[in-house]
């Protein structure tokens, strides 16, 4: 089975990836495999220096093809916050509730609920020329949470087209449309072939 590796620790992302290659034959290895690496800090401004950051940082380490994700969430009344904060906006210990909670306060009496899931995938891998990807996914926030499935902002993420917020889609239906299945599918045309990806040594820069 091919196998790629994905450097991330968040386990709403993993479970999505693996929803996603499994049933192409791709076998998802993320950071939770490989539990002696350092935390690479995201030190960047932008999702784009904050992917690059993470897949070459371990790509590096692993000597290894690696993937990864930074993606948040960006609402226009919030000018685009809480953006590459999306994870800690609330504090450091990176807690769902605390981070709705926030949004929600900051959003009361606002009519102008316009948002964006924004993912950016990079690929890394030896001798090989960074490659990124952004796949968005459009909505409202909601007034209140409303679902159980996904993670993060899902529950106050209404989806356009959708009358359900991103918590109340089945997994497979918010991998038909998010953010992350856009990024996705955009990375998988530049790579042509995820085996490809797996090659011991990679050749062309
Ligand atoms: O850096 P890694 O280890 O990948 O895990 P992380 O959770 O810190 O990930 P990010 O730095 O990319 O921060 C992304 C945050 O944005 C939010 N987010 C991203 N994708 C989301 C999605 O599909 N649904 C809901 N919230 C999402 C969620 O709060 C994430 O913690
Ligand atoms: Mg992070």
């Amino acid at each position: 089975m091919k196998e790629l590796v994905i450097a991330t620790k968040n386990k709403g992302k993993i479970e999505e990836f693996r929803a996603m290659l499994e049933k192409k034959g791709i076998q998802v290895k993320s950071l939770l495999d490989y539990p002696n690496l350092p935390d690479v800090e995201e030190t960047g401004q932008t999702f784009y220096e904050n992917a690059v950051l993470k897949a070459e940082t371990i790509s590096q380490l692993l000597n290894k093809p690696v993937v990864a994700d930074d993606s948040g969430l960006s609402i226009d009344a919030l000018n685009g916050e809480p953006g590459v904060y999306s994870a800690r906006y609330a504090g450091n210990e990176k807690d769902d509730q605390k981070n709705i909670q926030k949004v929600l306060k900051k959003m009361e009496g606002v009519e102008n609920r316009k948002a964006r899931f924004i993912c950016v995938l990079a690929f890394a891998a030896p001798d090989l020329e960074t490659m990124t990807v952004e796949g968005v996914c459009e909505g409202q926030i909601t007034t209140e949470p409303r679902g159980d499935n996904g993670f993060g902002y899902d529950p106050i993420f209404l989806v356009d087209g959708k009358e359900k917020t991103m918590a109340q889609l089945e997994q497979f239906e918010k991998n038909e449309i998010s953010h992350r299945a856009k990024a996705l599918k955009k990375l998988e045309k530049l790579i042509g072939d995820w085996g490809e990806a797996n090659r011991e040594s990679f050749n062309y820069k």
